[in-house]
């Protein structure tokens, strides 16, 4: 999507073909920083220090890991220590194992000679899939966005989303912001109301960045404020992205999608979840059981950075010194509080045969 009119992905692959170009998503809303991942060891250290973040992005970042491995060390052993190296960058997004898992199923059957190559290929593919898919979500998302338009004639359609699920957590179109891009290119009259989404505020860092450098009508809001907003009619649909979906419907996403899915629910306000398939985890059969949660460094929660009135950046300590703080970065909303899953093969109901109907050759593998 767009930089100040300029056209990025937010991974690519350098012009000396090798080496890989990143946004680096830390230094964002203040500067626009590219970073260049030369080794596994920098694409591994970019996902655990989310220099890159983003469900689909983490497995785009942990394919050209393995690539950059595969230069280094393409023997079997090289090939073992790259996946453990990456697999354990993240815990949540399920993304990262299924790229790895795909990379591997690519590479370890060719001769070690060939591996870099087959490699980058393989990866070229999945950053590839991940723009098509996200396209497929845009197109059957856009559909919900243009049924309520219909019904409120020259009106706004106003959308809530959490966190960021938008091209930055991609590579590109994002999953809960493509419907959002499209109806936007379409004409329709489309406002997005951005959680900010505490600790780490990808919503006011990243959703806000990305939808103002594209000319989306939003407003941040501090996480609170959703519920009030639905229960004064302010809000048509939410639409967040998520990290892992279980084969039941349950949805692993940013901590506080569950609270809004509740406010929606008690509203009747449509809750809606984009995911391309590679987040469904067909191996989980209960969400809220299974899926590892993530618990982040307690220094996101007791600090804030952000840029003084003379332009500088700089961290605050906001929490007494000496209180204990938690910082759990996800949670799961249970299937039944989520109206639909917008996917690449349109919008499935949040349950098991579904799921499954819709990505059988995905339940074929889970069983291998
Ligand atoms: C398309 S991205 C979906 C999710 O990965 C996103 O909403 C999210 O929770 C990201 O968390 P993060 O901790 O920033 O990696």
């Amino acid at each position: 999507m767009k930089v100040d009119g300029k056209h990025f992905r937010s991974i690519w692959r350098e012009h000396d073909g090798w080496s890989i170009g990143a946004i680096d998503q830390r230094r964002l809303p203040h500067e626009f920083v590219v970073a260049k991942l030369t080794s596994c060891e920098d694409a591994a250290v970019a996902i655990r220090d989310m220099l890159v973040r983003g469900a689909p992005l983490i497995g785009a970042t942990a394919a050209y890991g393995m690539a950059l491995a595969m230069r280094e060390d393409a023997s079997d052993a090289g090939l073992k220590r790259a996946y453990e190296t990456l697999v354990v960058a993240r815990p949540t997004a399920i993304n990262l194992k299924w790229a790895l898992d795909e990379m591997r199923m690519a590479i370890a059957p060719i001769d070690p000679l060939e591996r870099a190559e087959a490699a980058y290929a393989r990866a070229d593919e999945i950053v590839e899939q991940d723009v098509e898919i996200n396209r497929g979500i845009a197109g059957n998302g856009l559909k919900l966005i243009e049924a309520i338009a219909s019904k409120k004639p020259g009106g706004t359609v106003n959308v809530l989303t959490h966190c960021n699920a938008g091209w930055l957590a991609t590579v590109d179109w994002g999953t809960a912001t493509a419907p959002i891009y499209l109806a936007h290119e379409r004409g329709i009259k489309i406002h997005v109301w951005v959680d900010e989404t505490r600790p780490r505020n990808q919503g006011a860092s990243l959703t806000a960045w990305e939808l103002g450098h594209h000319g989306v009508p939003h407003t941040v809001i501090p996480d609170n404020t959703g519920g009030h907003l639905m229960q004064h009619g302010m809000v048509d649909l939410a639409i967040v992205g998520t990290d892992r979906v279980a084969a039941n419907g349950d949805v692993c996403n940013k901590i506080g999608t569950y609270l809004k899915a509740l406010a929606a629910h008690d509203n009747g306000v449509p809750f809606y979840v984009a995911l391309p398939s590679p987040t469904i985890d067909f191996a989980v059969h209960d969400g809220i059981r299974d899926i590892p949660i993530e618990q982040r460094s307690g220094v996101e929660v007791t600090d804030m950075t952000g840029r003084t009135a003379d332009g500088r950046l700089e961290t605050v300590r906001i929490v007494p010194e000496g209180s204990p703080v938690a910082n759990y970065a996800f949670d799961v909303t249970p299937a039944r509080l989520v109206t639909g899953l917008i996917t690449e093969r349109g919008v499935l109901k949040p349950d098991r045969a579904s799921l499954a109907a819709a990505f059988p050759e995905r339940i074929a593998a889970a069983a291998k």
